[in-house]
């Protein structure tokens, strides 16, 4: 289906998620009134229910556990009477600025190497981090639509702006001026893919590793099938080296304290130079503005030249991404890979796996950008698009597979990869993917047959937080010889954000939101609320409030979602309200302000979302509703938080924290706080046995996706 048959498409009206897109002149001029009234009627409707529900839920939140949509009688049932708003014709559309940032020359900072013994670190409190949050969910991308292969499965094919910096695809979006209707909460519409249930193992049944989205494409269920084919990327030189200025702060990171734990660790390198990269790369590295090595880079690089397996952690935005394609990347021009080549079954040397689509396709971009040039293709598949299209992209030759778990493992049901050739496996957000939400997946991943044996390949992972039970499990995974890398406290919130904790009552947020947002005026903020209804439920309020919002959550369909994502870094809508869906790993030029609407359930979650902005030496400013009714079991992991990154804490904070405090107490509840070395110190053995109880999903948790 061509661009436009796509056009044709979307503006006739069908049945499908609810697509907020607010702005703020679309209710102020008479011409939409009738869209408006409609709409405030079914604001006021969502209002009475979500006051009701969400007292229900708090008292739910109470017990440890939340309302869920998947109650019946909460079915997410949402109509729309027309598709595509206005999609910022003519506007800047760019995951990135195009600066030619240029860092100071002269690396002249050092940073320390620490050895320490003991859990040092930990002095401050007698806290563990707990349960993890456990989302799902939604991506998005891009990718090269051929309808004419024998891969086609759907007629029907959308076609929307992508995610990322495509300032091509994303302008070819109509401005239809038409206006959305939501009636959250009534319907059954077609829903796009429960983050809850997406790329999820259940433990149980054959497909059990299926998610949702795919069960549909393989025909297991009797929902539509997938038919989104995500429009490419950019393909021109600028679009694929576009890159955001570094900040003010980016020569800071030199004096973060570094702890490098295990056994005959690589001496650090100071500059890209002594990586001794291919030209090639030094080129593509130089075109993508970095000068200078962040510390997870300095570390990490010569870790993994040397072939040895790491888990590092870093802070959020400090480089990771980077971290370890380049020396992949140096390895494979140095192995002379194989140029990539139209064969059935493609053997790729390198799997990258994170959660979401939206990270995973960002990630895609940066192998794409560090590869260009070079002989060695990447490829990005992930759930909510077309099987047929993910199998596309493969077949045209892939030597780096970049995937969401559930489509990964329905690409190697069907046998278009084979596992023999890879030499690197990356868990991105690892502790994400170690978790009882990924993790019995990512273990069928590397049992699967003829994926080589962990001393046969070398296994990555990397992350911002790293909880102890997580750092045990991973031992699976890697070669006992592993090395650990801690760039400052693990699990630590970037220094760079300003962090604010206000004491807000659940019926006071939404006037202390919008107050705050007309201070901020335009500057790019996200808003995080804890469940997707309340995602669709927040943007309409604000929209009201003539505050220009959209929203990314599991429920929306993935044009849907990309066209958010679109919406927001272009500056379109300048607030985005989210899940914790997109709280991990998406990198946006200028989010100066994250705002948690409600508080996540876990301080990991909190130190991602956060991290949305000060980003690469950035300063960023992040305010959170602190609830008394239902969040006080975060206030002691919060103090730590604030005190470690040096932000103010409040008194009454520190208050709550010393009342809830647990003499002696170290158990793994969630909302503890983290461990702060390498697990390995001081303990015998790992513990390799699997995933143990302590790992069992947190039913707050995994519900806060409805
Ligand atoms: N050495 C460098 N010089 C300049 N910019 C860099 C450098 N390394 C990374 N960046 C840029 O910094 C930004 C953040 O990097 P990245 O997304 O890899 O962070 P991260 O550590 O993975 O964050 P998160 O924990 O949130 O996933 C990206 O825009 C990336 O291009």
């Amino acid at each position: 289906m061509g661009d436009e048959d796509w056009e044709a498409e979307i503006i006739k009206p069908h049945m499908s998620s609810y697509v907020p897109v607010f702005e703020k002149d679309r209710y102020s001029s008479g011409a939409h009134g009738d869209t408006f009234n409609r709409t405030l009627a079914s604001l006021s409707e969502m209002d009475d229910r979500y006051s009701r529900r969400d007292h229900f839920m708090r008292s739910r939140f109470a017990s440890g556990r939340s309302l869920g949509n998947r109650d019946p009688g909460e079915s997410n049932k949402r109509e729309h009477t027309s598709t595509m708003g206005d999609f910022g014709v003519g506007r800047s559309f760019g995951n990135r600025g195009f600066s030619n940032n240029k860092f100071e020359e002269g690396d002249s900072c050092s940073f320390w190497r620490g050895y320490q013994d003991g859990n040092d670190s930990e002095a401050s409190g007698s806290f563990r981090r707990g349960g993890r949050g456990s989302y799902r969910g939604c991506r998005g991308g891009f990718g090269l639509g051929s309808p004419n292969s024998k891969y086609e499965q759907d007629e029907g094919t959308q076609r929307s702006g992508g995610i990322f910096g495509s300032r091509r695809s994303a302008l070819s979006g109509v401005g239809k001026g038409d206006t959305y209707q939501s009636r959250s909460g009534s319907g059954s519409g077609r829903g796009g893919y429960k983050g809850l249930n997406e790329e999820v193992i259940t433990a149980s049944g054959k497909n059990s590793w299926k998610s949702e989205a795919e069960r549909r494409e393989s025909g297991d269920t009797q929902g539509p099938k997938v038919t989104y084919i995500p429009p490419p990327p950019p393909e021109d030189e600028d679009s694929i080296f576009a890159h955001y200025q570094t900040g003010i702060n980016f020569d800071k990171y030199d004096t973060i304290l570094v702890e490098v734990s295990g056994h005959d660790v690589p001496p650090a390198i100071l500059t890209f130079e002594e990586a001794n990269l291919c030209q090639t790369l030094n080129s593509n590295i130089a075109k993508a503005g970095y000068t200078k090595l962040t510390p997870v880079q300095k570390y990490s690089i010569p870790i993994i030249l040397g072939g040895r397996d790491l888990m590092a952690c870093a802070q959020t935005g400090s480089g990771k991404t980077a971290a370890f394609l380049l020396p992949i990347l140096a390895h494979m021009m140095r192995d002379g890979v194989t140029a990539s080549r139209f064969k059935e079954l493609q053997e790729p040397e390198c799997i990258i796996v994170a959660p979401t689509r939206e990270l995973i396709s960002q990630i895609y971009l940066e192998a794409r950008k560090f590869s260009f040039g070079t002989c060695v293709r990447a490829v990005v598949i992930y759930g909510g698009t077309q099987l047929g299209h993910s199998i596309r992209q493969i077949v045209q030759g892939c030597n780096i597979l970049c995937a969401t778990p559930g489509r990964l493992m329905d690409i190697i049901g069907k046998e278009k990869i084979g596992l023999r050739q890879v030499k690197y496996i990356v868990l991105d957000e690892a502790d994400r993917m170690l978790d009882m939400g990924f993790g019995p997946e990512m273990k069928k991943l590397i049992s699967c047959p003829g994926m080589p044996s962990k001393e046969q390949r070398q296994t990555l992972m990397f992350s911002a937080t790293f909880p102890e039970e997580i750092q045990r499990l991973a031992g699976e995974f890697l070669k006992s010889n592993y090395l650990f890398v801690a760039v400052g406290q693990v699990g630590g919130a970037c220094r760079d954000v300003q962090q604010t904790i206000l004491q807000v009552g659940q019926y006071s947020k939404r006037e202390k939101l919008v107050e705050i947002l007309r201070n901020i005026g335009d500057e790019r903020t996200m808003v995080f609320v804890e469940t997707k209804k309340k995602a669709d439920f927040i943007a309409t309020f604000l929209c009201q409030e003539k505050i220009s919002t959209t929203s990314i959550h599991g429920d929306r369909e993935q044009r849907e979602r990309e066209q958010a994502l679109g919406d927001f870094r272009c500056g379109k809508c300048p607030v985005l309200v989210a899940t914790s869906v997109a709280a991990r790993g998406l990198d946006i030029e200028n989010v100066q302000h994250v705002i948690n609407f409600d508080l996540p359930s876990t301080i990991d979650e909190y130190v991602h979302r956060i991290g949305r902005t000060g980003r690469c030496g950035n300063t960023g400013r992040a305010i959170s509703f602190f609830d008394t009714e239902s969040d006080n079991h975060l206030a002691q992991p919060l103090v730590k938080v604030l005190s470690d990154a040096q932000q103010e804490v409040p008194a009454w904070l520190e208050e709550i924290a010393f009342s809830m405090y647990v003499p002696g107490f170290s158990g793994s509840t969630r909302g503890n706080v983290f461990v702060s070395i390498d697990t390995r110190k001081g303990k015998s053995s790992l513990n390799t046995a699997g995933f143990s109880s302590s790992q069992a999903p947190n039913p707050v948790d995994d519900e806060s996706w409805d």
